[in-house]
């Protein structure tokens, strides 16, 4: 639905990095909070198209030239699409780093081709369910095969419920690097201002809840850093 960049990757494992971004559509969970709802919710329909990984590669060097050794892959949940594969291993031949952003709902193959995998679960304000024998399923498949190095978790947390789930998930596989993210509940604002200090304020108490947290020692506390720098706008 998307293809866009060269920009940085707001969030987790490698917060920074200059990435270009793929985005599927279709989406096997409907969360409140959803910030690429367009995605799934049908108001983005105009905007998917059917691409083979020649097609897409070439979009991606129109737009960014050779100024990217980065791609991510996010969506809706890119893992719905078993034929990804041949995306992602066209950027291998690339010398492309890949990443992928998914809730961990489903399991696909090329999975095992991605330098950075963030597992996303979702909390319970998202009013999502987590399939655990799922999730676990897939830690174990990656673990299996040598690729739980490339994999991290990162929870979205918007309240103390999210949290106490965070710290499930934490302690259900302790040995996944463990980020957590401020939930961003105002995605349609354009007032940017005020948007930057209410993120703060919550980066902050998101902040505290850690720091006196003896069971959360070995996490990291992030923002989405892009929603600083352009807000809720698309395609950055
Ligand atoms: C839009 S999702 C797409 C990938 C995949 N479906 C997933 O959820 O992991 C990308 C990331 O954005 C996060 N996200 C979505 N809406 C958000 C919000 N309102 N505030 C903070 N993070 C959000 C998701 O939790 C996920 O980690
Ligand atoms: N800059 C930037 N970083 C991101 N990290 C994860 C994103 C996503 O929507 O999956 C995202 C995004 O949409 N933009
Ligand atoms: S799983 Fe990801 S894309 Fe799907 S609804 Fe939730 S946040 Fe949005
Ligand atoms: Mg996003």
């Amino acid at each position: 639905m998307e293809i866009f960049g060269p920009t940085i990757q707001g969030e987790g494992m490698v917060i920074g990095q200059k990435t270009m971004f793929v985005r599927t559509a279709g989406c096997d969970y409907s969360c409140a909070w959803c910030d690429s709802s367009f995605t799934w919710d049908g108001s983005g329909k105009d905007l998917v198209r059917q691409m083979d990984a020649d097609e897409i590669w070439s979009e991606m060097r129109a737009l960014g030239g050779d100024g990217f050794s980065y791609v991510t892959i996010s969506g809706g949940n890119p893992a719905l699409l078993k034929n990804l594969s041949g995306l992602v291993e066209l950027l291998k031949e690339n010398e492309v780093s890949v990443c992928l952003e998914t809730q961990g709902s489903k399991w696909q193959d090329w999975f095992l081709k991605i330098d950075v995998l963030t597992l996303s679960p979702k909390p319970p304000s998202s009013g999502m369910k987590t399939n655990f024998e799922v999730l676990d399923q897939i830690v174990y498949g990656l673990k299996e095969n040598g690729s739980l190095k490339n994999a991290s978790l990162k929870i979205v947390v918007f309240d103390e419920v999210d949290y106490e789930y965070a710290k499930l998930v934490h302690q259900r596989y302790p040995e996944l690097p463990f980020f957590l993210q401020v939930g961003n509940d105002d995605i349609e604002t354009e007032d940017q201002m005020n948007l930057m200090s209410s993120l703060v304020d919550k980066y902050e108490w998101l902040i505290n809840k850690v720091m006196c947290d003896v069971e959360m020692n070995n996490v990291r506390v992030l923002p989405q850093l892009h929603v600083y720098v352009w807000g809720n706008k698309r395609g950055v």
